[in-house]
């Protein structure tokens, strides 16, 4: 029993345990179940996390692929952008422009050259780039791929070398023992220097002493550059001998700085900075400084092109290079030069291209030009005016200007109704004056004055040079002076006064001028008076068949062609020549543009050039018609004229004081110009003081001048034939009788009118007539017998000199070549001679 009630207990307390364990078990299994369950929602949230997560990565991940690839495109825009700028300035002209368009270029002065193209780079999204290489000053190439497109290459390469460069400018040598130079057929216009087969070892050995022989030459180098082609065939690469490679390899290291370049297929060349290697795969190209891009290489030029452009190459050769252009004559910097000594500047360049110089200065002061008609004497003036005027400014350099060829060359020079620049250093500019020496004779006077003023400023000072007055006076305002004259025998031939005149200013000026800064430059077509001066005229300059400017056994102006010019400092001996080829002056656009440069540098205060326009017509100016002070005690009111041909542009002034004599007789049958000069006598009159003023009008087709001198007149009466008298009422103030064709008041008047014009200036009365012939005056003074003492001043217009001998003292009467708007103008109490005068117009309309 006992022992069952055990195994009863037992059991139960198994039992009890095996319950508690299924508890256990089952609460642990359910705690398991729920945290399965809990893991399993967690685990569910996770993965939905992680699904966003994911989304969203990847949106981000879009987007900023999307930014970066919208940034990377725009920078390779960007880039290839400034890719294609750097390639259009590294590769101008011929040297990179496409087949299509391609053009020989010449390079401005000064430039160097730039990279050649050989294909193009197409770089990611944007319009491919061109595939530039180095070569002239930089680089040897050396090319390796199919021997055939390689040859195309390099065609174009040399069309691209040659054809951005001056002609001559690249010399080629070619080794080619295949095809024995054919390879490079289309350049045989241009001659190359062909190698022959067992001539590569003399070549190099050639190569090598040149290039020792340039790198060892101070200064910049000048000899033309040399290209040399080698393309190499399998026997050449096979034979060539250690020197010879030695050599080869001297070459590429040394070659450069010599401007000797290699272009290379076939053989082997040292690693070395200088050289470009060039690695063709069908028509794609690698190259040394364009890394891993690929280039894809340009179709050859045509060959008809390359031919036709080796052609003109050549004709361009032989013709030499093209002559300096205007603008190549520029300094660096405009208005540094010196002009202490003188004032040198080039006028063009001789055939190896340097500056031709002008030494105009203390030691050579003046300058004769001679050439024949269309040698183009007015263009050298003119490059000559740009070089100097680019060189010396205003404080330096004064231009007296006058050309007496019919025309207006140096018109450009001053304001003009369409550009309103002129040339800062112009202080007097002379337009269409070839029929008034008159313009001549005052600018030769006005030079003589200013030679007197430094000759008097000079002694003063103690200088006996222009730069030791310039130093001794440093506020004095001295520039050294240029006069040009074009055609200036025009002053100087004819034997009269003015041409007597002239020569003896043109001399004075030649032998003390330079001393005192004041140049002359004299172009003319003849040797007439070139004989008399040519002593202070060491420095000349012929022009192409100029005759007699240089001494006879110089033949050099014979010679030379079109556009060139002789420069001489030997009075013309022949061992002193240089020639010079002479620029364009032609083009006005250029000019102006250069001209405007130097206008807007002008110093303050620059004043515009006086300009002498033959065909101008003054105008009264208002200063002589409006009132202005009396001309002072013990001075008489003076009557203006016209103008006078002087370089101030001063009135012609007629004194009329308390004297016997003082009236004027206005001469000949140009109504319109007697109008005027009656009419600007009459206003200035009156614009003197208190005046009065009787009009007589006699002649019909002056009525309407005469009406409107009344009109604006302060105080006058008018008289015609109805109620004609010479028997004037007595005023208090000053009396002016002005007379319009008084010959036509017929002999019933004489005696009145003599009588008016014997005692009337004493009585203040002066009789200021017009009279339209010397013979009838002279009926009016009393026919064969006349005396013509009442008549103390006289303006001709178209009388001829020689009817005018009664009214001159020295018989003969004046020389005088009457002239449209020009007059002669004597008055016994001022002048030896008469002198010419332009009529002011003062009604322009006539009415
Ligand atoms: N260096 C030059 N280059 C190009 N053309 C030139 C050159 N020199 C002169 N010419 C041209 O030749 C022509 C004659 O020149 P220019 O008028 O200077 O000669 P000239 O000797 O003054 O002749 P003339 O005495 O008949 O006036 C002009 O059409 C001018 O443009």
């Amino acid at each position: 029993m006992r022992v069952g009630s055990h195994r009863n207990a037992l059991v139960a307390a198994v039992r009890q345990e095996l319950a508690e364990a299924r508890g256990t078990a089952r609460a642990v299994l359910a705690a398991a179940e729920t945290s399965r369950g809990e893991a399993q929602h967690r685990k569910g949230l996770v993965r939905e996390a992680y699904a966003t997560c994911l989304n969203q990565l990847a949106a981000a991940r879009e987007s900023a692929r999307d930014d970066i690839q919208r940034r990377y495109r725009s920078e390779a825009v960007r880039l290839a952008g400034h890719l294609r700028g750097l390639a259009t300035v590294s590769a101008t002209g011929a040297a990179g422009a496409p087949w299509r368009v391609w053009a020989p270029s010449e390079p401005e002065p000064g430039d160097r050259p730039g990279l050649l193209r050989i294909g193009t780079i197409a770089f990611e999204e944007t319009a491919a780039l061109p595939g530039l290489v180095p070569l002239l000053d930089a680089a040897h190439l050396h090319l390796s791929g199919p021997p055939a497109t390689l040859d195309q290459m390099i065609i174009g390469l040399l069309m691209r070398a040659i054809g951005s460069t001056r002609p001559g400018d690249v010399q080629l040598t070619v080794y080619d023992p295949e095809q024995l130079g054919g390879t490079l057929a289309p350049f045989a216009p241009l001659a190359p220097a062909l190698v022959g087969p067992g001539a590569l070892g003399s070549l190099l050995d050639e190569l090598v002493e040149h290039i020792c022989r340039i790198n060892e030459m101070p200064g910049p180098r000048t000899e033309p550059w040399r290209i040399v082609v080698l393309l190499a065939d399998r026997a050449t690469a096979a034979e060539i001998t250690p020197a010879q490679q030695a050599q080869l390899d001297r070459v590429a290291r040394n070659g450069v700085t010599a401007g000797v370049h290699l272009v290379v297929r076939g053989l082997e060349l040292e690693e070395h900075p200088s050289v470009e290697r060039i690695v063709v795969h069908e028509r794609t190209a690698f190259s040394d400084s364009l890394g891993p891009l690929p280039i894809r290489l340009d179709p050859p030029p045509p060959a008809e092109r390359v031919t036709a452009f080796c052609r003109a190459a050549a004709d361009r050769m032989n013709a030499g290079p093209a002559p300096a252009r205007l603008s190549d004559l520029e300094p660096p910097k405009f208005w540094a030069a010196s002009a202490r000594d003188g004032l040198p500047a080039p006028i063009g360049d001789c055939t190896d291209g340097t500056m031709v110089e002008v030494p105009l200065g203390d030691a050579l002061p003046h300058v004769l030009i001679g050439g024949p008609p269309g040698s183009g004497k007015t263009n050298l003036i003119h490059v000559w005016l740009g070089s100097l005027a680019t060189r010396y400014g205003p404080e330096d350099l004064a231009l007296y200007l006058l050309d007496f060829k019919e025309g207006v060359s140096f018109a450009r020079y001053a304001p003009g109704s369409r550009d309103p620049s002129w040339l800062p250093q112009v202080r007097l500019a002379g337009i269409n004056v070839n029929a008034d020496r008159e313009f001549g004779l005052a600018m030769l006077r006005h030079l003589g004055e200013e030679l007197r003023t430094r000759s008097l400023a000079a002694s003063r000072h103690g200088a006996t040079t222009h730069a030791e007055l310039k130093a001794a006076d440093p506020e004095g305002h001295w520039p050294r002076i240029v006069a040009v004259i074009d055609e200036f025998q025009a002053l100087i031939t004819g034997r009269d006064a003015a041409a007597d005149e002239a020569a003896g200013l043109l001399g004075d000026l030649a032998r003390r001028g330079g001393q005192q800064g004041i140049h002359l430059i004299l172009a003319s077509p003849e040797t007439v008076g070139m004989q008399s001066l040519g002593g202070h005229f060491p420095l000349r300059i012929a022009l192409p068949k100029a005759r007699r400017v240089l001494t006879d056994d110089n033949l050099a102006p014979a010679v030379i062609p079109r556009y060139h010019a002789v420069v001489n400092t030997d009075s013309g001996a022949a061992g002193a020549n240089r020639i010079v080829r002479l620029p364009d002056a032609g083009d006005r656009t250029v000019w102006r543009t250069l001209q405007r440069r130097l206008w807007r540098s002008r110093p303050v205060g620059c004043e515009e050039p006086r300009l002498f326009d033959g065909y101008a017509v003054p105008r009264l100016p208002a200063v002589y018609r409006t009132s202005s002070p009396s001309p002072g005690p013990g001075s008489s009111p003076g009557a203006v004229l016209g103008e006078r041909i002087d370089v101030a542009a001063r009135p012609a002034r007629l004194r009329l004081g308390r004297m016997p004599g003082r009236n004027l007789a206005v001469l000949g049958a140009r109504t319109d110009e007697a109008g005027d000069i009656l009419a600007a006598a009459a206003l200035s009159l009156a614009a003197q003081g208190p005046a009065h003023f009787s009009v007589i009008c006699l002649a019909p087709e002056a009525e309407r001048a005469a009406a409107r001198l009344v009109a604006e007149l302060p105080a006058a009466d008018w008289y015609d034939s109805s109620d004609l008298t010479f028997d004037l009422p007595a005023t208090d103030v000053p009396h002016y009788v002005l007379g319009y064709a008084l010959d036509a008041a017929g002999p019933a008047h004489r005696e009145a009118l003599r009588a008016l014009l014997d005692s009337g200036p004493e009585r203040r009365t002066h009789v200021l007539g017009w009279w339209r012939t010397v013979p009838r005056l002279r009926d009016d003074l009393g026919g064969m017998s006349a005396s013509f003492d009442s008549i103390g001043a006289w303006v001709a217009l178209d009388v001829p000199g020689a009817d005018l001998a009664p009214l001159y003292p020295q018989p003969g009467g004046p020389v005088w070549y009457p002239r449209s708007r020009r007059a002669l103008f004597f008055d016994r109490s001022v002048h030896r001679t008469p002198e010419v005068i332009i009529p002011y117009e003062v009604n322009s309309d006539h009415t």
